[in-house]
Parts: structure tokens; sequence; C-alpha cells
């Protein structure tokens, strides 16, 4: 779908869809205990291939009519070996969540996914499971998906590099903590996009597992149960997909307006950082955390300098933004931000650069070089890449004329109302097959 968008002024109110990274978790944490049920979830393509897995470990996911809540029966610590094999689509955190989950079956399970998911790394988080006394392969024995693990793999000790995703490290405590042993986690490398760990540690903690940070790396004990307290376990709002809306309000808020945006409690997500990013580059933001709510009215932005070492999903957010700011907006320590659903460094210098931006782009550094030329609207390629839209259509705001964003509905991954929030706020969105 393309979807077209016009500059245009925005103002009002607008609510964030619940949090990705809490929704999965809680999924699958409710997977692995008895019943439970998950409030105010996001239900969106991700999500949805963690329910499929839930499911297809014997467990089974009923979503109330609108949504509002999913009741979870789960397969009560040890998964059944699935039927067939189950689909992770698009989602990364689905397929390491539940590759380490499958690996305690009693026989084997195959995880698959699209294009994009079939070409992500997934090397370190089999060759822990293998360190483990599982088994765990790629069918190509590239490292990618499609994985065949299983044999009933126990607890025990690991070491695992922290710098390519912090799912591994997610996925093997969510696994550890109904194994007899436990696992202890040693990182060989620093840790990258360690916030996301925060996410898990707090998840657990609120399902009665415990886990913790240990001097080597994380530590969770074993023969432990999921059960959350009063069987229920409410998804806080979503900081990454928050981050187009409070951008949409500094670049594009109508004079003498603001951007209202709700669900904005605090939790442990990194990219609530987006508040600190765009109060760097000038934007005057109020945040009553409280209410969970952040106002955002129009500011004149000026480049800055991020290290998104723990925050890779605001990377295409901040680039849009130095591409309309002032002067050059750094963005650091950036590599792994390339292992996502499209290597996104590469993606929004290239889409970037199709809208009249200059940008330089290294292996872990990019830099936008902001006010050297005013943005154009053009056609753009979103790279079936959710994140990628997104930012674009936040450039598409104060592009001169039209911008035309090819692969529009991939927003379903994690924000599947995003257009027509956007258009709720006054932005003139056009769809088009
Ligand atoms: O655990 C999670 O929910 C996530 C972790 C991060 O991935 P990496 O740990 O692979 O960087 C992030 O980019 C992804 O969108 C969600
Ligand atoms: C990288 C992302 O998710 P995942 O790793 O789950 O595909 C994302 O949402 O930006």
């Amino acid at each position: 779908m393309d979807v077209t968008i016009s500059q245009s002024r925005v103002e009002g109110r607008v609510r964030a869809p619940p949090s990705k990274s809490y929704t999965h978790r809680a999924i699958l944490a409710a997977g692995y205990g008895d019943e439970a049920v998950v409030t105010d979830p996001l239900v969106s393509a991700d999500t949805r291939a963690t329910m499929r897995a839930v499911e297809a470990f014997g467990g089974s996911v009923d979503r109330a009519g609108d949504d509002s809540r999913l009741d979870v029966s789960g397969f009560g610590g040890r998964p059944d070996v699935p039927d067939d094999v189950v689909d992770c689509a698009n989602s990364g955190t689905t397929t390491r969540l539940v590759t380490a989950c499958g690996a305690l079956a009693d026989g084997l399970c195959v995880f698959t996914g699209d294009d994009s998911l079939r070409s992500r790394p997934q090397g370190p988080l089999l060759d822990a499971i293998g360190q483990l006394g599982g088994r765990a392969e790629s069918t190509r024995g590239n490292g990618q998906a499609p994985l065949v693990v299983g044999g009933d793999t126990g607890g025990g000790r690991v070491s695992i590099p922290g710098d390519v995703s912090s799912q591994y490290i997610t996925a093997l405590l969510m696994a550890g903590a109904v194994t007899d042993e436990g696992i202890e986690i040693d990182l060989e490398t620093e840790l990258k996009s360690a916030p996301y760990v925060d996410i898990t540690v707090e998840v657990l903690r609120d399902f009665g597992v415990d886990a913790e940070r240990t001097a080597e790396g994380f530590a969770v004990p074993g023969g432990q149960s999921y059960d959350p307290v009063g069987g229920e376990y409410a998804v806080p709002g979503d900081f990454s997909s928050m981050s187009y809306l409070l951008a949409a309000g500094a670049v594009a808020a109508a004079d003498g307006t603001s951007v209202v945006v709700e669900g904005a409690r605090p939790s442990a997500q990194g990219d609530s950082a987006i508040v600190e990013i765009l109060e760097s580059m000038g934007a005057s933001i109020d945040w009553d955390r409280e209410a969970g709510e952040i106002t955002v009215p129009r500011a004149s932005l000026s480049g800055t300098t991020v290290d998104v070492g723990d925050t890779p999903d605001l990377l295409p957010t901040i680039a849009a933004l130095g591409a309309i700011a002032d002067g050059d907006t750094t963005i650091e320590n950036c590599e792994h931000v390339r292992y996502k659903e499209t290597d996104r460094v590469s993606a929004m210098a290239e889409e970037l650069a199709k809208l009249g931006a200059s940008v330089t782009e290294d292996r872990d550094r990019l830099t936008v070089h902001g006010g050297e030329s005013d943005l154009v609207g053009a056609r753009v390629d979103g790279r079936a890449d959710h994140r990628i839209v997104m930012s674009l259509a936040v450039a598409g705001l104060v592009a001169d004329g039209e911008t035309v964003i090819e692969g529009g509905e991939h927003v379903d991954v994690s924000f599947p109302d995003f257009f027509d929030a956007m258009a709720s706020l006054g932005v003139d969105v056009e769809r088009s097959e």
C-alpha cells in the first residue's frame, strides 16, 4: 500500500498503542504458567505471532472482541512439541523468545518467518542452547531461520555475546526459570539494548519469577512458576511508537497548539529517552508522569548527538528529526541497528537522501546534516519495515509537497492504527493499494 503524506500541521490528543515488548513477554510468561489475563495488550502482526507460538506449544489465547484483554491458558512450564512449523512472521522478539522455549520440548520444533526474519542473526542463541545440551540448528547452516530446536534442554551456564541482540538474554531468562537448575549467563561483550532486559526482569517479577543481574551477566534460578499477582497483567504504553507522535508534534504542531500523547506512564522502557532527545534538540516538553501525558508544541530544532546503544528502535525517528533540524545530528553506537527488520542505518540514510537530506553513513555512526536544504516530497521505500515507514511519515509532514511511502501496511507490526492516529491529528493522509 502506498501512503501519501502532504505537508501538514498537527494538533490534538492521541493515545499511544500498548507496548509491543511488554505484550510479547506477558503472553509468553502467561504461556509458561497455567492461567492469566493480559489486559491492554498490543494486538498487532508481531504479537499475534507470539500468540500463535503459545498455542502451538499447547496453550490457548482468547482475544476479547474489542482486543482489550487476552485470556491465556498456558502450557504449564514445558511446551508440547508443535504439530506443525511455527510461523514467527516478521517478529525477531517472537523468534528468539520461542526458540529458547522450544528448546525445552521433548522433541523438535521448527521456527521460520518472512524474508526479513530469515535474514536475521540467531547463531549466538543456537550456540547457547547447544551449551545447555539441547539441539539447535539453522536448516541452512547460516545461523538464520528456519531453525530446528528441542531436546528437552536443561539449565546450566552459558557464555554469549551481548552486542548482537539482547533478545537472546531475554529468551534464556524466560526459559531458564522453568528448568531444574536455572541458567547463568556470562556476557562475552558489552550488552547492547540493555533496557530491554530490564523490561524482562520487570515482567518476570510481576509474574512472580526472580531473575537478576550478576557480575558476569544475568542469572535466573530454576524450578520457578509463572503466576501474575491477582491473575492479571496490565501492559503499559509503547514509547517507541510514541516517538513518532512526539516527533510529529515537535516538527509540525500548528501555531499556539500542541500534540498531547496519552498512555505515557513511566516504565523500564529505554525508549522514553525520546523525551530527553527532543529536549536536547530544543523542544519544550511537559511530561505529566502521574497522568501519563506528554505535551509537545512545535519548536525550532537543532542537531544533537545521541548514543543509541540502549535505544536502537529510536534511530529512524532521530534520523528523521535530524533531517528537519538545523545543523548536524550524529547517531552513535548504532551497528546493532543494522540487524533489524532491515539495515535501518542504510535504509534511513538512503531514503532521507531521496527527500533531499544530506547524510553521512559509517558502520557505527549516522550523521544527518540538517538545514543544508529544505526537504522536498518524493517517492520513498518503507523497506517493508514499520519503523522506517513511520519515521518517513514524520519527515513527510515537513517536506514540501507530497511524500509517497511504499509499503505503508507494514505499520501493522507494531502500530496498526498509525495512519488513523496521524489523520486524527490533522495530517493529510491518502492510502492507495
Ligand atoms: O526485547 C525486545 O522487546 C526488543 C529488543 C530490541 O532488540 P535487540 O535486543 O535485538 O536490539 C528492540 O530492537 C526490539 O524492537 C524489541
Ligand atoms: C526490531 C524490532 O522488533 P523485533 O526485533 O521483534 O522484530 C522493532 O520493533 O523495531
